[in-house]
C-alpha cells in the first residue's frame, strides 16, 4: 500500500464528559476518495475540524505529507495543501463566479510569490479562475454574480475556490447537503472527474453517492472507527449493519 498522505492516530476530543472523537485512527492514501460515514452525532464534523485545525484534539496525532501537523493553525495546514470546502463558505454574493475564484487564486498566490505587477496579476488570476470554473463545469456562469446562481452551482463554485488553493487533500463536508437529485448527480459527476487527481476525505450522508464514489470508507460510530475498507467490504460488515447501515446496505 502507498504511504498515506494523511495519517491520524489515537485522535481524541471530549466536550465535558462526552468523548466526541474517542481515539480515531484513519489514513487517507494519495489520490483516493475516502468517505467518512456514520450516524448523526458520531463525531464526523468534529473530526474534520480537528484535521483542518479548527478544533484542537486533547490527545493523538495527525500527520500530513509526512509532517506532524497536530498543533499547526488552520492557515499553516492550508499552506501545506489541506483545503476544506462547503461548511465554511466565503463566497461574496455580489461578485461574479470568476471574481470569487480569482480572489481565492490571489489569496493562494500571496502565500507563494509576489512577482507579477498588479494588472498582469489580475489578468492571470482571471485566467486561472476561468480554468478552474471550466474544471468544475461552471464556465458558462463565469460572469454571473454568485447571488444569481443555483444552489448546486454554488457548491461547484465553492469547490473551484478550494481547488484554487492547489490542495493535496480536499476535505469535503457534505457536498450533497440541501441539493436536489439533479444537483446531486451533477456533484457526483464532478467528483468523479476530480477522482485520482486529489486525495479527498468525503463526509456525506447520501449513501448512494458515497458507495459510488469512494475507494474506501471509514465508519465512525460514537467517536470510534468501527470499520474501514472497500465499499463492498463495508456493506457486508456485520458491525456496520448493526450500528448504522442496517437494511440500507
Ligand atoms: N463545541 C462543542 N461543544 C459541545 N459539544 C459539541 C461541540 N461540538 C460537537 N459537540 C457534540 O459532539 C457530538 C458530535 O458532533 P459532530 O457534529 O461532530 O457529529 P457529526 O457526526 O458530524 O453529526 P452530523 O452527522 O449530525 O453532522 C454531538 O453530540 C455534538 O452535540
Amino acid at each position: 500500500m502507498a504511504e498515506p498522505l494523511l495519517e491520524i492516530a489515537g485522535l481524541a476530543k471530549s466536550y465535558g464528559a462526552l468523548a466526541v472523537t474517542a481515539g480515531v485512527d484513519l489514513a487517507v492514501l494519495p489520490g483516493e476518495i475516502h468517505a467518512l460515514i456514520g450516524p448523526n452525532g458520531a463525531g464526523k464534523t468534529t473530526l474534520v475540524g480537528e484535521i483542518a485545525g479548527e478544533v484542537m484534539p486533547d490527545a493523538g496525532h495527525i500527520r500530513f505529507g509526512g509532517a506532524d501537523i497536530t498543533r499547526l493553525p488552520v492557515h499553516a495546514r492550508a499552506c501545506l495543501g489541506l483545503a476544506r470546502a462547503f461548511q465554511i463558505t466565503s463566497v461574496f454574493p455580489g461578485f461574479t463566479a470568476a471574481e470569487n475564484v480569482a480572489l481565492a487564486v490571489m489569496a493562494a498566490r500571496r502565500r507563494t510569490f509576489r512577482l507579477l505587477r498588479p494588472a498582469a496579476a489580475d489578468r492571470s488570476a482571471r485566467e486561472d479562475a476561468l480554468a478552474l470554473l471550466r474544471e468544475v463545469g461552471l464556465a458558462a456562469r463565469a460572469d454571473t454574480p454568485a447571488s444569481g446562481i443555483s444552489h448546486g452551482e454554488r457548491r461547484a463554485l465553492e469547490l473551484a475556490m478550494a481547488l484554487a488553493l492547489r490542495p493535496r487533500l480536499l476535505l469535503l463536508d457534505e457536498p450533497m447537503a440541501g441539493t436536489g437529485p439533479a444537483e446531486s448527480a451533477a456533484m457526483v459527476a464532478l467528483l468523479e472527474r476530480l477522482k485520482g487527481r486529489y486525495a479527498i476525505l468525503l463526509v456525506e450522508h447520501d449513501m448512494e453517492a458515497v458507495f459510488r464514489l469512494a475507494d474506501r470508507i471509514s465508519v465512525l460510530v460514537a467517536g470510534r472507527v468501527i470499520a474501514c475498507g472497500t465499499p463492498d467490504a463495508v456493506r457486508a460488515d456485520a458491525a456496520v449493519k448493526a450500528a448504522y447501515l442496517g437494511e440500507e446496505a
